[in-house]
């Protein structure tokens, strides 16, 4: 059945199959990714509209000496089995396994690692820079989707990419999606290149424009004549890439391998950058991923015949908790506004998109620019929320801080996929908020720990005149234990009460959890409780302001405190509750259960939590190791 797949072993093989072939391989390809995501999840619709590209490029450069960059990294599954990856896609995404984006230590063939959107295209610039500085003649490739393109570090490379006097590829890979439907400007510029009417009024500029390419730029126009036919679809466009100072090609057919070769190997002559828009399917080859590629992005296994999910578990999400309380009080006050950055189903705003169209905005992936636009919309008298994951938040340090918090301004943060998401990764764990959020002054951040506490903590919320965050985890919400909620500035809960004499065993210990880690202790706690060790236990709710008064009785009161934190020990919660009490001068010592300086690799959250340290086994270890 896959015949000629079983041919790719290492790098470069493909060169060892008959081009007329080609198609057929990507066929082969298609039912892999189709067979194998169905087992493991991972992100389908992207990658199954890169296979064709994936196989034009590979047969035109030689690896690992050429080298492509992929943004995002998320379309890079064909480019892993081409270069001798097939067996390891059994263990995609999982501890230990395959990536799911390019990672230099997995292969000399992925030249840089990504995970965030739109850098793809100033690594390239570095290292086609390098390579004329080296003197050096790898080929160098950016391959950037529709959506990326919509980050503004990818519009700042290209602002700069003009002055290179090398050659490099620039391909936009346009398939009119981000993860949902793109959308702003540049998605318009580029439906308008797909606008096959435009042919006729550029086809002479193309030949004309190609031509005036020293040395190559005719053999490119006879190229493009010899597979094509004609000239139809493709032509230099008069526009914005053009007008700064890029030569550009498109848009070709990016199902097309012979086309794209021919363009490709012609390209790749020309001494200078150039930008080449290919246009594609997104979930190419499997119809309910063709039909609906936002639900095919990123899936779970999923049954092929149907297309449905064979695990679901049907229990809310913190995100569903967020999406709905925030309709509801949206309805209720108008001065409410929801902000996305390309991300309105994984945040669950498209529920407030769908009933409360005029005050929802999608800014595409554009996260720096999300949060000053709230910013601007806060000094103008509205209550924007702005959404986005922790990880991505990262890009948008300097507008928390430089427009956000210096004013004081009443922006809502709100930090989904706070802590470990899992299977994405080193880029995508949330682990750095709270450090970076707790330095910055004027700052509010509430980590609440389950159903009610996330309701309570919008409300706080929408009342608050300043900067507040509230970060909440990936996956399903927990319904506290604890019914009495009253969520007040500052302050924290005891969830159980200790005691320091000794009597009752465990009454020395006091555990300290933040937001997702409440739930792991209590079942730390519940093993506890069976061996009669009862420690005391405490939510402070809030990450800032911490709530002292509660931590200096806790501390006064016991003599071991642990802080269980799913971040980055460095700067985060723990170090703060020891730095105070230490600067109090309370006889406690201070045991933090957080991420040491590193980043945390893909896996099964439970799995990460305990290499890590930080799991429900390991809080239950450290009390029993503290109270004997
Ligand atoms: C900084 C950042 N923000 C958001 C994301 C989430 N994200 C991953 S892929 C994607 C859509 C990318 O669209 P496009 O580049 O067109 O690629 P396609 O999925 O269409 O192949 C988004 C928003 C991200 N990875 N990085
Ligand atoms: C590639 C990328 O950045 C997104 O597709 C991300 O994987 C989504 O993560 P969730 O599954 O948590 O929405
Ligand atoms: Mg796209």
């Amino acid at each position: 059945m896959s015949e000629l797949l079983e041919k790719i072993n290492k790098p470069n093989d493909i060169k060892n199959i008959d081009k007329k072939d080609y198609p057929k391989l990507a066929e082969e390809i298609r039912e892999f990714l189709i067979d194998s995501v169905s087992k493991t999840g991972g992100h389908l619709a992207s990658n199954l509209g890169t296979v064709d590209l994936t196989i034009a490029l590979h047969a035109v450069l030689d690896f690992p000496k050429d080298k492509i960059v992929w943004d995002v990294g998320h379309q890079a599954y064909t480019h892993k089995i081409l270069t001798g990856r097939k067996d390891e896609f059994e263990s995609l995404r999982q501890l230990n396994g395959l990536s799911g984006f390019p990672k230099r230590h997995e292969s000399l063939c992925d030249s840089f690692d990504t995970g965030h959107s739109s850098t793809s295209i100033s690594a390239a610039l570095g290292m086609a820079t390098a390579a004329k500085l080296n003197e050096t003649d790898e080929k160098i490739v950016a391959v950037i989707g529709d959506g990326a393109l919509s980050g503004g570090m990818a519009l700042e490379a290209i602002n700069n990419v003009a002055n290179l006097k090398r050659n490099m590829l620039i391909i936009i890979n346009d398939n009119k999606m981000s993860i949902s439907k793109n959308v702003g400007g540049m998605s318009n510029y580029l439906n308008k290149l797909r606008a096959s009417e435009q042919y006729n009024d550029f086809k002479s500029d193309v030949e004309t424009s190609l031509s005036r390419i020293p040395k190559f730029g005719s053999s490119l126009v006879k190229s493009v004549k010899r597979t094509k036919d004609h000239i139809k679809n493709l032509f230099i466009s008069q526009g914005l890439f053009e007008d700064l100072g890029i030569t550009s090609i498109g848009p070709i057919d990016g199902h097309n391998i012979p086309e794209m070769i021919d363009i490709f190997k012609e390209a790749l002559k020309i001494n200078r950058p150039i930008i080449i828009c290919v246009r594609t399917k997104k979930g190419k080859g499997y119809e309910p991923a063709e039909n609906d590629p936002s639900k095919y992005h990123g899936v779970n296994p999923f049954d092929i015949s149907t297309g449905l999910e064979t695990v679901t578990n049907g229990m809310m999400s913190y995100t569903d908790v967020f999406s709905k309380t925030l309709v509801k009080m949206a309805k209720a006050n108008d001065r409410i506004l929801a902000i996305t950055a390309a991300m309105p189903d994984g945040t669950g705003l498209s529920r407030f998109q769908k009933e409360l169209p005029d005050r929802f905005f999608d800014v595409g992936i554009a996260e720096e620019h999300a949060v000053t636009f709230a910013a601007g919309l806060a000094v103008s008298g509205y209550k924007p929320v702005v959404s986005i994951y922790s990880s991505f938040y990262q890009r948008a340090y300097d507008q928390i801080l430089h427009d956000v918090c210096i004013q004081k301004l009443p922006v809502t943060l709100i930090f989904d996929r706070a802590g470990l998401v899992g299977s994405d990764g080193e880029t995508h764990q949330g682990i750095f908020d709270m450090s970076f959020l707790s330095a910055m002054p004027n700052m509010t951040i509430i980590a609440p720990s389950g159903i009610k506490e996330l309701k309570e903590a919008m409300k706080f919320a929408e009342h608050f005149d300043g900067p507040i965050a509230i970060r909440f985890a990936r996956g399903v919400a927990f319904p506290e234990i604890k019914e009495d909620i009253n969520l007040q500035y500052g302050k924290g809960q005891i969830l159980k009460e200790g005691s320091k004499d000794g009597n009752n065993a465990g009454g020395n210990v006091a555990i300290i959890a933040v937001g997702s880690m409440v739930e792991e202790t209590y079942k730390a706690i519940d093993m506890l409780e069976k061996e009669n060790v009862h420690p005391a236990f405490v939510n402070p709710v809030f990450i800032k302001p911490m709530d002292t008064e509660l931590i200096k009785r806790v501390a006064e009161n016991h003599k071991h405190i642990i802080v269980v934190e799913e971040g980055i020990k460095k700067g985060g919660f723990g170090e703060s509750v020891e730095t105070f009490i230490l600067e109090s001068g309370i006889d406690a010592d201070v045991q933090v259960m957080a991420i040491d300086d590193r980043f945390v690799e893909q896996g099964n959250v439970a799995l990460l939590r305990e290499e890590i340290g930080i799991s429900y086994k390991n809080i239950y270890e450290k009390v029993m190791e503290l109270t004997r």
